[in-house]
């Protein structure tokens, strides 16, 4: 199980520990719950039992003269109370456990997806479509408790109507048995094939959901119709639903053939025993009350084995869903993490020791040794063209991969043997592909340091630094406003005050902000922070930056020179390698890629004049 992403398929040797973790899960979430609806169970097993057992007793009694019913009455009329209301109350405590189970299965998916430290299982298709059948597998982690108290109901059943049957006729209990032998099989034969259905159509949920997703987002709405693409897309959306409703219907077919034949066979041992019983009776071998106790043991047995069945065939169903939630669950990191030792605050500076980096080993190489050292207290700019890797080196700075060979080093501390939570509490960035998160203007920013939540004023501090106050303060309800219309109903859409949209822009300096208020990390990354900015705001933001730079430990990516030259370090990123590095006027010298793409833009700028 360590690596959840390695087999596409669950095996049975899954099954035990997904069936220990699951009740062990139910039992922590509702002890009470799984007791009470344990009882039932058993309670709701017997009422028929003893239905049947005073049914063929009083018929008995009447037909012998002088025999006192009274009693065995007022059994039988309980007996058929709690066989109604027994129910209704299993069915709340089933739910209400399910519930329970639900909540605490679902929690502990969630923080079992962010132990995953780096990027590496959440760019893996397998382990994607293990991650969705995980979240369906906790979402019914109560089910699969009824499932086996089903199991559990049908057993207890089966045994009391067997144990009946059998003093009436041994051969026809054999039989009866026997007949649910196949059913057995079949069913749980079934499911297993409905399991691998499902896994194997999960790639085509996967699509079509990004489908359905693009279609009703409204990111790529004015794309889609502009482009007139809307339906194109909807096209392959409904192929893929198709493909997986072909899947579907097969099994649904095969289902549906193999349960007829099991009912017909059911319906023939029943017709066959039923014979039996009125000719034995006719012969004086049977009483009347053991034909009436014969026909509910019959119809008992053919219940209960239907109940256990199905059961079963369900519970090993949910079982392999479920067996994709432990497999997440008990998933190793995708990178070993030291969980000791803390990361040293910086004082030397970062250093990049022969770095080489392949997404994985049929991509090609995007860092080819990488020699660099970011020294403490001054500021790196990393230049270099489309795809030359920039964005992948501050992946590795931030530890979402681990170099594939080489080592990063923190003042001589290697990255891996860095708690990768402790590294990153020293680390503030703005990212190219940064989050605009569907909350508050305050939440927004806050996020970049929890605590500044409670802090209005040290949010109100970065967002002035990245320029963006004037624009929140002028919200409708200034940095409470939500910055998103997702959660308001059409007829709140025209009330200003339910939420408002930022431009790309604002978005970009809100995201600046959310770094700034990270204020004091050891290093700050900052990976195109301006290139949505109008060149005022972008000249204002670069100041701001410079200032903020000025004295600690940075590293700027841009692909507008006039924005780094005044870094300490330009690194230029070029076939995978520092092809050059030092200042400004020092690279412009050296009449290399800086230089000739320095010029190539500033050439851009005087031609506009
Ligand atoms: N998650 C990924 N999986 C596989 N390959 C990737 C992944 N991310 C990036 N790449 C590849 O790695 C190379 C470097 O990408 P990277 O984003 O680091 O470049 P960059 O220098 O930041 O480019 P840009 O200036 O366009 O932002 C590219 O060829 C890209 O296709």
């Amino acid at each position: 199980m360590s690596d959840p992403g390695a087999s596409r398929r669950t095996g049975t040797r899954e099954l035990a520990p997904a069936a220990v973790e699951a009740m062990a899960l139910t039992w922590r979430a509702a002890p009470g719950g799984v007791a009470g609806y344990g009882f039932l169970t058993l309670a709701e097993a017997a009422a028929p039992i003893a239905t049947a057992w005073l049914t063929k007793t009083v018929i008995d009694r009447l037909t012998t003269p002088g025999g006192a019913v009274a009693g065995l009455a007022a059994g039988l009329a309980a007996a058929g109370l709690a066989a109604a209301a027994l129910p209704g109350i299993g069915r709340y405590l089933r739910a209400q456990t399910g519930r329970l189970a639900r909540a605490d299965a679902i929690d502990r998916l969630f923080a079992a997806a962010e132990r995953q430290v780096g990027l590496r299982r959440f760019e893996d298709p397998v382990f994607l479509d293990r991650l969705r059948l995980a979240q369906e597998g906790a979402g019914t982690t109560g089910d699969l408790v009824s499932g086996v108290c089903g199991t559990l109901n049908g057993v207890l059943s089966l045994a009391g109507f067997v144990a009946s049957l059998l003093i009436l006729s041994p051969a026809m209990t054999a039989l009866v048995l026997l007949a649910a032998v196949p059913a057995l099989i079949a069913e749980l034969l079934l499911s297993r094939r409905r399991a691998t259905m499902q896994w194997d159509i999960e790639r085509i949920h996967r699509r079509e959901f990004f489908y359905s997703r693009l279609l009703t987002g409204v990111q790529a709405a004015t794309e889609i119709r502009l482009f007139g693409i809307g339906a194109f897309l909807r096209a392959r959306m409904m192929a893929e639903r198709r493909r997986a409703d072909v899947a579907e219907a097969r099994m649904d077919r095969r289902e549906l053939v193999t349960q007829g034949g099991l009912t017909t066979l059911s319906a023939a041992v029943a017709g066959a025993g039923l014979w039996w019983a009125v000719t034995a009776a006719r012969r004086g071998s049977l009483s009347v009350g053991d034909v009436a106790m014969f026909v509910a043991a019959v119809a008992g047995v053919q219940a209960a084995l239907d109940t256990l069945v199905s059961s079963l065939a369900s519970v090993h169903q949910r079982l392999l869903t479920f067996s994709h939630y432990v497999a997440v669950i008990r998933a190793e990191p995708d990178l070993p993490s030291a969980d000791r030792g803390t990361a040293p605050a910086l004082c030397q500076g970062i250093e990049l020791r022969d770095v080489w980096f392949r997404y994985s080993d049929d991509h090609p190489w995007v860092l080819r040794g990488v020699d660099l050292t970011i020294p403490h207290g001054r500021s790196v700019a990393l230049v270099g063209l489309n795809g030359a890797g920039k964005s992948t080196l501050i992946r590795l700075l931030s530890r979402m991969y681990d170099p594939t060979r080489g080592r990063i080093l923190w003042d001589g501390v290697d990255l891996r043997d860095i708690p990768p939570a402790d590294l990153r509490e020293r680390i503030s960035a703005v990212f190219q592909d940064h989050m605009n998160y569907d909350m508050s203007a305050a939440e927004n920013i806050g996020l970049g340091h929890l605590p500044a939540l409670e802090d209005p004023a040290r949010i109100e501090e970065a967002a002035v630094r990245a320029g963006v106050h004037q624009t929140l303060s002028g919200l409708p309800r200034g940095y409470d406003t939500l910055l998103t219309r997702v959660f308001f109903s059409e007829a709140d859409k025209g009330d200003p005050e339910t939420g408002v949209v930022l431009s790309g822009g604002q978005w970009q300096r809100l995201a600046l902000a959310r770094a700034l208020v990270r204020d004091g990390r050891d290093l700050m990354i900052l990976d195109e922070p301006s290139s949505g900015l109008d060149p005022e705001a972008e000249h204002e933001v670069h100041a701001g930056i410079r200032e903020h730079r000025a004295g600690r430990t940075s590293l700027l990516i841009s692909h507008r020179l006039s924005a780094v030259r005044d870094a300490d370090l330009i690194a230029v990123l070029h076939d995978g390698r520092i092809a050059e590095r030092g200042p400004h006027e020092v690279l412009l010298a050296a009449d290399g890629h800086y230089a000739r793409l320095f010029r190539l833009q500033a050439a851009g700028y005087q031609e506009a004049q």
